[in-house]
């Protein structure tokens, strides 16, 4: 195993779409190499894996103040700080991270990982394969279990042999349950917010759905689409239908109503082209589609005898939580973990739909804190 940081400032050389490729400035990344072969749960292999991630504070000589926090579909590594080289974004929980914050840096060791298939340095379909070309089609599917396999490799290398907690919402609130059902001696604390324990048939619709207007585009190209001559408008029309399923109907109608622009656009339609163009800008669809489809396949329950028997190895201390707007993870999927693990679940209000993850930072901050007493 290598750990390799500042990966220098190479031209671009594999960028498809979107998204950080190797010769970009690393910003704020450090880079692990794990040596394979890695065997995925699906039955394909990666011959080694590359793990892209941030920390902050510092690790504690006991290793015990480890707090892995993971990010959803388009997030990344960055949980907090400014957009810079090597950031597309800005950090999309500033303000839970830091000194005297929920994640309270002066206490915690904070580490976030870019996810297996991702676009954001972490081994996916942009990355390089052994012939030096990008993976593309190639690129095996993935699991939310490889996903995790991959951050226990991480852990492994920075000497944390348990968390002292998991957090994280959405795709990564899959990620915070698979840690403490599949390594519960390693996940002293869960904090689950607007997610399921396994997939539903309309979060299965709307993504599949989604993944049909990447390939509908012709620039698709079976996946293997050159450099820079990515599928941006089936991306972009992905993340349309996205967008729509992380607001609610209620908030959309009261900021937009049915308003013209002046450029003869309903204000609506002019907004979700903005998100569009965003997404498509900085995100591969190749990643798009492989991280939706590890949505589309989870549950915690598969081999283990459903959902309430896995939840049922969860030894950590618990927070389930919701977004009472939420109608893409309604609060009844986190009812059933919560009832599972015998919390009671705790339902954030917001106007905002599934998002409300990422706006109702205090909220969602008070809530950390009362799990870590930070
Ligand atoms: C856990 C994770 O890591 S997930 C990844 C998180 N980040 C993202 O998803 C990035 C995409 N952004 C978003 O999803 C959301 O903007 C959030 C959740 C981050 C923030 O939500 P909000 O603060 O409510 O922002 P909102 O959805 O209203 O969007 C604001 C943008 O829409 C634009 N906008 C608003 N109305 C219109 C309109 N009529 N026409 C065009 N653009 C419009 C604003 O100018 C603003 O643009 P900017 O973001 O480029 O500055
Ligand atoms: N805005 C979030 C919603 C999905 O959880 C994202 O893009 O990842």
């Amino acid at each position: 195993m290598t750990v390799v940081r500042g990966a220098g400032t190479a031209p671009r050389t594999t960028a498809r779409s979107g998204g950080w490729v190797e010769g970009d400035p690393t910003g704020d990344r450090q880079l692990l190499d794990l040596d394979g072969p890695f065997r995925l749960e699906r039955g394909g292999e990666l011959p080694a894996v590359r793990v892209a991630y941030e920390t902050w504070g510092e690790l504690a000589p006991d290793a015990g103040n480890a707090v892995l926090v993971e990010h959803a579909l388009t997030g990344d590594s960055h949980v907090t700080g400014p957009t810079g080289p090597g950031q597309p974004t800005p950090g999309w929980w500033d303000g839970l991270v830091g000194p005297g914050a929920p994640l309270d840096t002066d206490r915690l060791f904070v580490v976030c990982a870019n996810v297996l298939g991702g676009c954001q340095g972490t081994t996916g379909p942009s990355s390089r394969a052994p012939d030096g070309a990008p993976w593309g089609s190639r690129f095996p599917a993935v699991t939310i279990g490889d996903q995790v396999a991959v951050e226990a490799a991480l852990a492994d290398a920075l000497g944390i042999g348990r968390w002292a907690a998991v957090v994280g919402g959405s795709m990564g609130g899959m990620r915070v349950l698979e840690w403490a059902v599949s390594r519960p001696d390693r996940v002293e604390a869960l904090f689950f917010l607007a997610s399921a324990a396994a997939a539903s048939a309309d979060q299965i619709g709307t993504q599949t759905t989604q993944q049909t207007a990447i390939r509908s585009d012709p620039r698709w190209a079976g996946g293997d689409y050159p450099a820079g001559e990515g599928p941006v408008d089936g991306l972009g029309t992905a993340r349309r239908i996205a967008h729509l399923t992380y607001r609610s109907a209620a908030e959309l109608e009261q900021r937009f109503g049915t308003h013209v622009q002046d450029d003869g656009r309903f204000a609506v339609a002019s907004y979700l082209d903005h998100h569009a163009a965003k997404l498509a800008g900085r995100f591969d669809a190749g990643s798009y589609v492989v991280l939706t489809e590890a949505m589309n396949t989870w549950d915690v329950g598969r081999h283990r005898s459903g959902v309430e028997a896995a939840l049922s190895r969860v030894t950590a201390r618990a927070t389930v939580a919701g977004i009472d707007s939420d109608r893409l993870y309604p609060v009844a999927q986190q009812q059933r973990v919560a009832d599972a693990l015998g919390v009671g679940l705790r339902v954030v209000p917001s106007t905002h739909g599934h998002d409300g993850f990422l706006i109702e930072l205090d909220a969602v901050g008070a809530l950390v804190r009362e799990l870590l007493g930070t």
